[in-house]
Formats: structure tokens, sequence, C-alpha cells
């Protein structure tokens, strides 16, 4: 809620204009009032606890002189004591009542809109067109979305509470300080200034090391995620030791940085802690010169100092407050930039009636490149049509732009020029949701989730919701995947491992088949796997692709010789176009067509397994 209309909201106001980093810091303050906004309470609290601490410096001065008043007697000065120690204690109490209260309300409020910056990134990342995943990288995405936001999440939640109240306690100290003795405040105010230039500067400098750490410490988590997520080909190729040192490479440049942060805190920090000392010594200086010639009294200078660290306590605080607020602001450009970003992709257009569509996939003259690589086309000028409820295998040498033709179909991308239709509606006017919930896809290698069997089947579903146990054991019955399923200890709640890594291709295969069934769609997108499955399971898949495709307008890469044969028609890639499409049997008659060089090709390498096998 909140979060995400007030983290945006700066995006579009027209400061965009000004300086950007003039603009960032305006959004923050923006939204660090808008915090305060929404919680009056906490605001209250915090000027209720600084009032308190702030008083009390005035008031024990008060107690001070009391003590030293000459010529009273004892018992009357014990009363006044008495009374002037119990009243305090109260206000005290409350105080610390009010401190607690702050604290908690800050640091929950603070957590609600780490909460939904996270939520809205996570959104916000998922939302992108699919070129946005080639270009960026896994794991510096997952390193904006838990350690870019924890560090934002620290400048904005105790760090923003105990600033706010430095801030509060210094502003109240200093008028305190001119309350109690304009001349000698003045005097030790001096000091001020250059201390804020430096800081300033300090600041600046901050930023931008803070933003270069996160971009170092995402680089690092880019490597590590990768390398993890893919250990059996490290191990496989023995990289450990050669992975571990790159990694220790990256951290190092973290390391690097991290150094360069710590001179520049050391030295900020023994500045200020330096000025702080300096203020008291001038102070005493100063205030006892005045005492000395009568015009302040012993009360009056106990209360001053008292005030004077305050304000250096207060000031020790800012500085701390002002590097982590730095750090945050580094370490958010890149989330702002993320949060802000616009998919190039719409997420809206028309719906069809669910009841009517037919599922006839047509490609006119279709153009395409990908957004990485725009300067090689894939497709010039290709067309291609099926009709509703046949099935068409499309055939080609590797990297003949086969996968991509189901991309384009599922609208992952969207062609440079011409047009891909279904039902002679261009699929660019259909709400790309609406339009993948028509469509089933079944990949060479099908990736399944790291959750149970029965979780990866329901996925399938439109809505995942309404899914019936009955529903997913049919699905699993279709696609000849019960058996095995149910041969497990665990069943249907056995837990298939990162990427379904703890099964066997044609187990998984056969989950991703059932999967495809329960979405029941009209359309459906096949990707035959080219790595040979033993017999058994070859044909078990085999059958339960036959069972799945019935019914329904098919696109299948195909790599099986009986697939070719059955599909109602073949198109051959080349040359970025369709170079020849018909039946089987016709193709094999073009002496000196493609497909026959393909198929002879392709008899002659089974001829050659077969052989080796022997
Ligand atoms: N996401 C991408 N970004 C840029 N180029 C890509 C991308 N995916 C594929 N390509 C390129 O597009 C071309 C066609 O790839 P595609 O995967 O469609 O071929 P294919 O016919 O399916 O190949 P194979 O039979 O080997 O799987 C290849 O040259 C490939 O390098």
């Amino acid at each position: 809620g909140c979060a995400h209309g007030c983290l945006s909201a700066a995006s579009v106001s027209p400061l965009h204009f000004i300086s950007p980093v003039f603009c960032f810091l305006l959004s923050c303050v923006f939204k660090a009032y808008l915090l305060l906004l929404s919680t009056p309470a906490a605001v209250g609290f915090l000027t209720v606890s600084s009032a308190v601490t702030m008083s009390a410096p005035f008031l024990l001065g008060k107690v001070i002189d009391t003590i030293y008043t000459t010529g009273t007697d004892t018992e009357t000065m014990a009363a006044s004591l008495t009374s002037l120690c119990i009243m305090l204690t109260g206000v005290f109490l409350v105080g610390g009542a009010a401190n607690a209260a702050r604290v908690y309300l800050m640091q929950s409020s603070g957590q609600k809109i780490v909460r939904n910056l996270r939520a809205s990134i996570f959104s916000s990342i998922l939302t992108q067109e699919v070129a946005f995943f080639d270009r960026s990288r896994t794991g510096e995405l997952i390193n904006r979305l838990s350690a870019d936001t924890a560090m934002v999440g620290r400048s904005i939640t105790d760090n923003l509470s105990d600033g706010l109240r430095a801030v509060a306690q210094a502003a109240a100290g200093v008028s305190m300080m001119f309350y109690v003795s304009p001349s000698l405040a003045s005097f030790v105010l001096l000091i001020v200034p250059p201390v804020a230039g430096l800081a300033i500067f300090y600041g600046r400098y901050l930023r931008s090391i803070s933003k270069r750490t996160q971009d170092a410490l995402a680089q690092a988590t880019q490597l590590a995620e990768e390398r993890i997520s893919n250990m059996r080909t490290v191990r496989a190729f023995g990289k450990e030791l050669s992975e571990v040192n790159t990694y220790t490479e990256k951290t190092d440049q973290v390391f690097s940085l991290a150094r360069k942060e710590a001179v520049l805190r050391a030295g900020f920090f023994g500045v200020t802690g330096l000025s702080g000392n300096i203020m008291i010594l001038s102070v005493l200086y100063k205030g006892g010169l005045l005492m000395a010639s009568q015009h302040m009294t012993v009360g009056e200078l106990s209360s001053f100092l008292m005030y004077t660290f305050w304000v250096g306590i207060s000031i020790a605080g800012l500085s701390s407050f002002y590097s982590e607020l730095m750090k945050g602001f580094g370490a958010g450009t890149r989330l702002w930039e993320l949060l802000d970003r616009k998919p190039e992709f719409p997420l809206n257009g028309h719906e069809l009636n669910d009841h009517s569509i037919v599922g006839q996939l047509e490609f006119d003259d279709v153009t395409f490149a990908y957004p990485t690589r725009s300067e090689a086309p894939i497709f010039q000028n290709l067309s291609l049509m099926v009709p509703a409820g046949t099935i068409m295998a499309v055939v080609g040498p590797s990297g003949s732009g086969k996968s991509t033709l189901v991309s384009l179909l599922l609208r992952l991308y969207d062609p440079d020029a011409g047009m891909i239709s279904i039902d002679g509606h261009d699929i660019r006017d259909l709400n790309p949701y609406w339009l993948r919930s028509h469509i089933g896809t079944v990949s060479q290698e099908p990736v399944l989730f790291s959750c149970s069997i029965r979780d990866n089947i329901a996925y399938g579903a439109v809505d995942q919701e309404a899914v019936t146990t009955e529903d997913i054991y049919r699905a699993a019955r279709v696609a000849n995947a019960y058996n095995f399923i149910q041969a497990f200890p665990q069943g249907f709640d056995t837990v298939v491992g990162e990427k379904g890594v703890l099964l066997s291709g044609g187990q998984k295969q056969r989950i991703a088949i059932a999967r495809a069934l329960l979405r029941n769609p009209k359309i459906l997108l096949l990707d035959e796997a080219t790595s040979a499955l033993d017999a058994e399971n070859e044909f078990l898949v085999q059958e339960a692709l036959e069972r799945l495709m019935e019914g329904r307008t098919v696109v299948i890469i195909a790599h099986r010789l009986s697939t070719i044969q059955n599909a109602n028609a073949v198109a051959v890639l080349d040359q970025q176009r369709v170079v020849e499409c018909g039946r089987h049997a016709e193709l094999l008659g073009n002496r000196q067509g493609l497909f026959r060089k393909l198929m002879e090709k392709q008899a002659f390498l089974q001829e050659e397994q077969q052989r080796a096998l022997r």
C-alpha cells in the first residue's frame, strides 16, 4: 500500500528534470515525511521524550541551585529538595515510557516500509519483460532484493528514529543554551559551521562508496548464486578452487571499498569527537570567566554544561545517523531504479470468449531479432499457418530458430515486423495473461520448483486454489506419472529438489506433461527431448504426449521420426524463414529439399548409434 505509492510517487514528479541527486534527496525526505505522517503517535512520543530529556539539565540546575542556596535553613531546603526530586522522578518516568513507545512505533512502521519495499521490488522484477532477464543477472537481482533493501531498511528504521531524536535534542539543546546564556552559546557554537561543511563533503563521498559497495556485493552474489546453483557442473570440471579464488577476488573489491569507508569514518568521527571536547572546554573557559564576573550562577553553568554534553552526544548521534542515511541513499539508488522501471511490455489487452477460441495459429511475414542482439535477425518474412486442431512439427538445423518460434507464440518477445495471430486476432492486442492461460508448454528440460510433486502439477492450473486432489491424480494418470509417483514413500508429497534434481529426466517430463494437462489448453507448444530416454521411459513419455496432444492445436519441435510421421504437417526452418512445409511423405519426395537431407542425416546418425551400441 503506502510504501509503493509513496516510493513511486517521486518518480513522476517534474523534479526529475532538476539534478538527480537533489531530486533523490528530496524524494527521500518526502518518504521520511510520509513515514512520520503515518505514525503521528510516534512523533508525539518523540516530542514528549525529547522534551523530558531536554528539560532535565534545566531542572537539575535548579536542584543544584537549591542545594547551594544560602540564607535558608536546612529544613526548608530539605523540603523543597525532596518535592523537587519527587516531581523530577515523575517527569523522568513519563519520559522513559514515551521513549519506549517511540522506539516501538518507529521500528515497527519502519519494518512495514521494508516489507512493502521488498514486495514492490519483487513485483516490479516479476513484471519486467523477458528481454530484461536476458540482460540482468539473477544474483544481482537477488542482492537488490535482500541486501540492498536491508541496507535501506536499516537507514530508515532504527536510524531514522534515533536520528530524528538526535535532531530534536540538538535543536532543543541549542535553544536552551541560548536561553540560559546567549553570549556563552554564541561563543561555543562557532565551532558548528566548519564541522557542518566537513559533514556535507563526507556524506557525499560516503554515498558514492556505498553505491559502489552494493554493486560489488551484487557481483559477488551473482557469482556465488550461479556457481552454487550449478554445483554439479563446477564439480564435474573440478573448478572448486578456481571458483573460490574468483569469489575471493570479488569480495576483495567489497573489502577495499569497506576499507576506504573505514578511513573516511575514522576521520569524520575523530573530528566530531574532538569538536565535542573542544566545545566542553570552551564552555568551562568562557563560563568560568562569566561566573567569576558574576554573570552566571553555578546552577546556570551546570545546566549549560549539561546542555553542551547533550548537544555533543546528539551531534555524535547525528553523525552516525547521517552516515547511515547516506549509505542508505547509496544503496537505494539502484533500488529506486528497479522500482521505477516500467516494463517495455504492456500487461493488458482484450480477452476473447474462452469458449469460442478454436486455436488457429498464423505467422504472417514475421521479422524478428532478439533485443540483446538486434543486428542478427532470427526470422525474416517468415510465414506459417497452423490450422486449428492440427499438429505442426517444426524441424531445422540447430540454431535455426525453432525455440524462438515458440517464444514468439508465448509472446515472450514481440516481432519487429509482421503479425502473429490466434483465430485471426493479433496477439499483441490480447491480454498476455489471458493468452498464456490458453497455451500449455512442455520443454525439453522441464523446470520444476523445489516443492512437492502435487504443487508442481497444480502449478499448471490457471486457478491453483480450485485444483482438487482428484484433478491432480487424473492428470498424473493420463501423463503416465501416477504409478511412479505413488511408488515414492511420500507419494504426491515428495519434494523434488531445486529444479527437480531429485527426479530422472523421464519422470520430470511426465510431471511436466501432467502440469500442462491440468491447464487444459487449446494450444500446446512442445519441445521434444533430444536426449534419449530408455525404451520403457521413452514409450511412457511418448504415450503421455500423444494423449496430451489430442484435440488441441500443437506446435512441436520434433526430433523423432515417429513424431514427424504422425504430424499433420512439417515445417522446415532454415535461413530465417520456413523453407519447406507439407506432409512428411511429400517433403521426402523432394530429392533436393532440406528436409530430405536432414532426414538422411538423422537416419545415418541413428544407424551409427545402433552400430555403436552393438
Ligand atoms: N535470449 C536470446 N537472446 C539472444 N539470442 C538468442 C536468445 N535465444 C536464442 N538466441 C539465438 O537465436 C538463434 C536461434 O535460437 P533457437 O534457440 O531458437 O534455435 P533452435 O532452432 O531452437 O536451436 P536448437 O535446435 O539447437 O535448440 C540462435 O542463434 C541463438 O544463439
